[in-house]
Order: C-alpha cells, then structure tokens, then sequence
C-alpha cells in the first residue's frame, strides 16, 4: 500500500512521532474527566518510546493529558501549544485567561447552567463544552453572546462539541511542532509525522512541509492532512504498525 510504503520510509528518517490526545489516542466521552488512555494505546506509545521520540500535542493542561498518559518519556505541549514551550510566558497567559474566566462567570454563569454547558478553565485556555447542551439553538446563542463579551486578544474557535478560547499571541500546535523538530537535541530538523482528529490539529497539517507525514483521524471533507484514519480505534493499528517497522 502506498500510505505503508510512505510510512516506512519516513521512519527511516527517525521523525518525531506526535499525537494529539482526545478523538486521537484516546475515544470521546461526554465529559472530559471520563476519559481514560485505553491500555493497548498506553503501552504500544511507551514501546514506541524505546525506538523514537514521541509528543503530545493537547488541548488540555500538560498535567491533565500526563496524568492519563503515564508516559514518563514523551514531551507533553498542553493547551493547544500555549504551554510547554520554553519561550512561553505561561504567568502571563494564565492571568489573561483568568480573567476571562472570571468575566464568563460572573455574567454568564445561569445561563451556561440553564444550558447544561460546562466551563473548563486548563490554565492557558478555556473550553466551553456544549455536548451535554440541553436546547442546542439556546447554546449557540450563549455561545455568540459570550464570545462577543470578551476582548479582542480572546481567540475563541470551535472543535468537537466545544468552544475554544485561548489568548491571541500563545503558540499553536503548529508552532510548538515546528518548535520541537527545530530544537530537537538528537537531531535539529528531523521530519514529523502527526496524528490528529480535531480543528485544532488542522493548523499542523496545514504547515506541515512536504516530508512530514500527517494523519487525520476520521475522515473530514476540508482536512489539510494528507492521510486519513478511518476510526480513533484504528490509532493502536497505526502504532503497532509503526513499532513493526522500527523494530527491523
Ligand atoms: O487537542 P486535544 O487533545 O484533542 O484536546 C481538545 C479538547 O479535548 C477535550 O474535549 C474533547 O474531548 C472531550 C472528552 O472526550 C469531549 O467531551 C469534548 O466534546 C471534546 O471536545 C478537552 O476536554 C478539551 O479541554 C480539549 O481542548
């Protein structure tokens, strides 16, 4: 197949293997704090680990993702890119998004109630979950009023069932990939191969260069990636694939 031979032979180049974590490695739950790494996954990313470098690049805060990982050896970047990053000034990204949290709660806390959304604050971003949403055209209101409220330097963008919200100036995904292959210490510049099932991750796609390999999980009509999986189950195939041809 034309996709394995394209894998094996940008593992022959020793990239770095970076994942996103919900819908990626891990399958969706209605909320957050339900999700669990499913074992098969854990254990083939910490094999993985032994033969190349592995990351993370998560929406959530870098503890949260670590904690449901216990993957002592990979580099976590948490927050869609905002932290993790050693040129990060995380102090002032939290106090931005402290804010705004407070901002939200103080006039909107009923209403996102009265939705059935949930207000998740990660530190260096927020996300407003509407997949419980009780009156969906009353959520998405709430949702416009509430991006309206807050101040330009307040990104908001969607994904799956969730408003975003991160300040304008932190790193993406794409820059905190770019970030780690640059200073990689083994190997400054090696490739990338990517793997993510969300808005968030379309950013790495799209500025992904020509030999790193990028996989969208669950097909999508407008992804930038150049590959897809078919389902979030099929993730621990592509692992266990991988850790074959790194093994020979
Ligand atoms: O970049 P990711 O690792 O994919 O993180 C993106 C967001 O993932 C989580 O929300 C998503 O997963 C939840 C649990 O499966 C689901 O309930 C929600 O609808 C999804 O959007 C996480 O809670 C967010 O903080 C991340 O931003």
């Amino acid at each position: 197949m034309a996709a394995e031979r394209d894998l094996r032979r940008i593992l022959a180049r020793k990239p770095l293997l970076a994942f996103d974590y919900d819908g990626t490695l891990a399958p969706i739950t209605g909320r957050p704090e339900q999700t669990v790494t499913p074992p098969a996954i854990r254990d083939a990313l910490r094999t993985l680990g032994l033969y190349a470098p592995v990351a993370i690049l998560t929406g959530r805060s870098r503890d949260d993702a670590a904690s449901r990982l216990q993957l002592p050896d990979a580099r976590i970047i948490g927050n869609h890119g905002a932290e993790g990053l050693p040129d990060t000034d995380t102090a002032a990204l939290q106090a931005q998004v402290q804010q705004w949290d407070a901002l939200i709660r103080q006039h909107f806390s009923a209403d996102i109630q009265r939705a059935g959304l949930y207000l998740e604050n990660k530190g260096c971003s927020l996300s407003l979950h509407t997949r419980l949403a009780t009156d969906a055209n009353f959520a998405r209101q709430l949702l416009r009023r509430i991006r309206l409220a807050l101040p330009a330097s307040a990104y908001c963008f969607a994904g799956k069932c969730i408003l975003n919200i991160v300040p304008f100036n932190a790193p993406d995904k794409a820059a905190a990939l770019h970030h780690l292959v640059a200073n990689d210490q083994d190997m400054p510049g090696r490739p990338a191969i990517y793997l993510g099932d969300d808005l968030n991750d379309e950013v790495v796609f799209q500025r992904a260069p020509a030999h790193w390999m990028t996989i969208r999980v669950g097909p999508h009509r407008h992804s930038a990636a150049r590959y897809y999986a078919r389902r979030q189950q099929d993730v621990l195939w592509f692992l266990l694939i991988t850790l074959n041809h790194l093994r020979r």
